[in-house]
């Protein structure tokens, strides 16, 4: 099965499986308390840092047609990856989480 399910154009939900290993791969990253979404915190150096990265996943965000649901103070940033057109996590999730990995 492709990225999108066969039957209509939402991303397909993640198998079990598929979001065990998401999580194996990503040890900043855990599961919400209702498993339709990983979570994590960051820190960063200061305020400029945090917004810089902000920027970056807000660029990949808008280029992907994903967003994050997050939350910043000062130097902390929260964030929640799901898909809301899954009602779960995705592949789109995880596309995203691996970008944050790589630019954090
Ligand atoms: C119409 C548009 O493709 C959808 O609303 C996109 C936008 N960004 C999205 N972001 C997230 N996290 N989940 C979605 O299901 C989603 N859907």
């Amino acid at each position: 099965m492709t990225e999108q399910t066969a039957q209509n154009n939402r991303p397909a939900r993640l198998t079990d499986a598929a979001r065990d290993a998401l999580l194996a791969e990503l040890p900043r990253w855990t599961l919400r308390a209702d498993g339709l979404a990983i979570e994590t915190e960051l820190k960063f150096a200061d305020f400029n840092a945090a917004f810089g990265f902000m920027t970056r996943v807000a660029l990949y965000a808008d280029k992907a047609d994903h967003h994050p649901e997050w939350f910043n103070v000062y130097n902390t940033v929260r964030l929640t990856l799901t898909t809301h057109d899954a009602k779960g996590l995705s592949e789109r999730d995880a596309a995203m989480a691996r970008f944050i990995e790589g630019v954090v």
